[in-house]
């Protein structure tokens, strides 16, 4: 069984939250076979914005680099007009990104700021995520700022029916770049957004044909906000969104029977759209994206530390692999300081105590993406191991 990371945010020294941490932000560029990441990370590099950025890619051939070309770094790394560094893999991405901080301290390659991991179009993200937090040297040097997921317009909905790898894809980004939107007829595009809403309700949703987009738009997804350099924690949570999704998704509905609804096409095509009149409203468990679950608990009374720490831990020996993503802010009961938890799948990073509260509301907020497992599976568990041993609520 795994511990949360940290044991307990309130005796243990306390991060210091108010302060930019001093760790280089890693995006993970993901996304289904063909949809779109290297025309991405092409416009990207072009990007003046995108100057004190390292990129990580598989192959220099796929990126077509040749007319960005300035200097060769080494064997495996090259030096862009932009002012970006491109490298490839080189080992495991360990070693790659253990090289890459090297030379940089050494002074070997020019300094970078941020670095982009393009995955390959078949990869479960989870495990670069998992790398990310969990080898102490690179946890200690970098941090992941989000995930970056392109969903293809126009052949996206059929990958979401038929390849559980692009709903997890989906499902664990911080943004989701919709590409090739200059094919897509508008109702395609919206019924796809509507999916992806269902799938993943906090992540933006970012057209760009031809890979088209303000690099701005695409990093500094994490918890702190370079601008104030302070965590922003309503941007970060945005568990609002949850809330809508859930509601658009019960109407009508005041039990929760372990199934969530969708509106979708089921064949009908480009035509319909959400105002054509088909009934959208039912199951189908033959949709990967139908057994994804994303809601909000919202918890009134402080919670006790170690019972949320043994709420997690049954949660993730119960289905810790279908545990797609947890953010939450707690009000815990040891502190009148809030505490910071994320999670991907089993592995948690170490919780974070913030030095103020955000705003009035002093109620714990966690969202889940889930796959399988919902909220009427969840929730009871949450009230036995929270709320069970105190005999409170
Ligand atoms: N019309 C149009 N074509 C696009 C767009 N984005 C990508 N393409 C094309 O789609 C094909 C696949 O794009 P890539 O950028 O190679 O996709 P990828 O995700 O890197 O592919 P893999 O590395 O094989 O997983 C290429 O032929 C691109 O030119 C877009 O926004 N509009």
């Amino acid at each position: 069984m795994h511990r949360l990371p940290g044991e307990d945010p309130v005796t243990a020294a306390p991060t210091p939250a108010a302060q930019p941490a001093p760790r280089l932000p890693v995006s993970v560029l993901t996304g289904f076979l063909g949809s779109g990441k290297t025309t991405l990370l092409q416009r990207l590099l072009h990007h003046p914005g995108m100057a004190r950025t390292a990129v990580v890619i598989n192959e220099f051939g796929e990126v077509g680099l040749d007319h960005l070309l300035v200097a060769k770094a080494s064997e495996n790394m090259v030096l862009m007009d932009s002012g970006c560094l491109c490298c490839t893999i080189r080992g495991d991405l360990v070693d790659t990104l253990r090289d890459l901080f090297l030379k940089r301290v050494r002074g070997d390659i020019p300094e970078f700021d941020r670095v982009v991991v393009e995955t390959t179009g078949l990869a479960d993200p989870a495990p670069i995520i998992h790398t990310l937090m969990s080898d102490p040297l690179l946890a200690a040097r970098f941090r992941l700022d989000g995930v970056i997921s392109t969903v293809d317009a126009v052949h996206g909905a059929s990958q979401l029916d038929r390849q559980p790898e692009s709903v997890k894809q989906a499902a664990v980004a911080d943004r989701i770049v919709l590409t090739k939107t200059d094919l897509a007829t508008p109702h395609t595009t919206l019924a796809l957004c509507q999916r992806l809403s269902a799938i993943n309700p906090a992540a933006p949703q970012i057209p760009a044909a031809f890979g088209e987009v303000d690099p701005k738009q695409l990093f500094d997804a994490g918890l702190y906000n370079p601008d104030t350099k302070s965590p922003d924690v309503a941007r970060w949570l945005r568990e609002e969104a949850y809330r809508d999704e859930q509601a658009k998704h019960h109407h009508g509905h005041d039990h929760d029977h372990g199934h969530d609804h969708h509106h979708h096409d089921h064949g009908h095509g480009d035509a319909c759209g959400p105002d054509c009149g088909h009934d959208h409203h039912h199951h189908d468990t033959n949709r990967h994206d139908d057994h994804i679950r994303a809601f909000c608990m919202v918890v009134d009374e402080p919670i006790p530390w170690n019972n949320f720490v043994d709420f997690m831990e049954a949660l993730i020996a119960t289905g810790g692999e279908n545990l797609l993503r947890i953010k939450g802010l707690l009000n815990v009961k040891e502190s009148p300081l809030p505490v910071v938890v994320h999670g991907v799948q089993h592995m948690f990073h170490p919780p974070v105590q913030l030095q103020e509260w955000p705003g009035e509301d002093h109620r714990s907020k966690i969202v889940f993406i889930t796959r399988d497992i919902g909220e009427s599976v969840i929730q009871p568990m949450f009230d036995q191991f929270v709320w069970g041993a105190e005999g409170a609520a």
